[in-house]
């Protein structure tokens, strides 16, 4: 049977999500898909990734909705004239393991009624959760876990980014149970050979 869907998903937007999702797909070879891309289109997460893996069997999918503004996606797309329908959202076939990226964190609106951590639960995923050592972020990853739990969404566990605080994630992980997947630190250098370096830090 294939593996669930992995989506990863931050405690925040601008948390490292792609970043680490560069890291992911070349340490797993995993597909990529970002179901909505809100601006940058010309520089999208997509493309990121893509520039910064170097094996040839991930398949990068193409984006449900490409939005042209850097806004959430339901004001997104108000701007551009269309409403996100998130049943039409539908996982691309693959036989590989698909991962994706989500927009934002868990609360942010794809449309009135539905937010991003709604459509991990349509694409039956498991969470990957991005954190990062900041003041707040204790508060930020534990309200992330609450709502995940409490619409039972399996949490494959947590990353992360950045700067060490080994007293922050240590309360998060026992507090939570989830498991702590690793920790990247800040790299200097974004690059296809760091990126592929980086996979040691998580353990997957
Ligand atoms: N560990 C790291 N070392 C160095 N730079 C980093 C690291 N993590 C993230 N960055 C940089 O921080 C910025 C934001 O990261 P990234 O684009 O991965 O965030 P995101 O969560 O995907 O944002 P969005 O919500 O827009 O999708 C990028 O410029 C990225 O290169
Ligand atoms: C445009 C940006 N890079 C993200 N894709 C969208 C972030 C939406 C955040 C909304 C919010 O939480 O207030
Ligand atoms: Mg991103």
């Amino acid at each position: 049977m294939q593996n669930k869907p992995l989506f990863v998903t931050g405690i925040g937007t601008d948390i490292g999500k792609t970043l680490i999702s560069a890291i992911l797909v070349e340490k797993l070879k995993c597909d990529y898909w970002k179901p909505v891309q809100a601006g940058e289109l010309d520089n999208s997460d997509t493309m990121k990734v893509q520039r910064l893996i170097s094996n040839i069997r991930s398949v990068f999918h193409p984006e449900a909705y490409r939005l042209t503004q850097p806004y959430s996606p339901h004001k997104a797309a108000a701007l551009d004239g269309i409403t996100i329908e998130e049943k039409t959202i539908i996982a691309p076939k693959t036989d590989n393991t698909l991962l994706i990226e989500g927009a934002g964190g868990l609360m942010v609106p794809l449309n009135n009624h539905a937010l991003v951590i709604d459509l991990i639960k349509q694409l039956n995923a498991e969470v990957i959760l991005v954190s990062q050592n900041y003041l707040g972020s204790i508060n930020h990853t534990l309200l992330s876990i609450e709502a995940l739990k409490q619409r039972g969404i399996p949490v494959k566990g947590i990353i992360f980014n950045g700067e060490e605080n080994s007293s922050t994630e240590d309360y998060i992980t026992n507090y939570t149970q989830v498991a702590h997947l690793g920790r990247i630190p800040n790299l200097s250098i974004i690059d296809k050979n760091t990126i592929a370096d980086a996979g040691k830090y998580i353990s997957l």
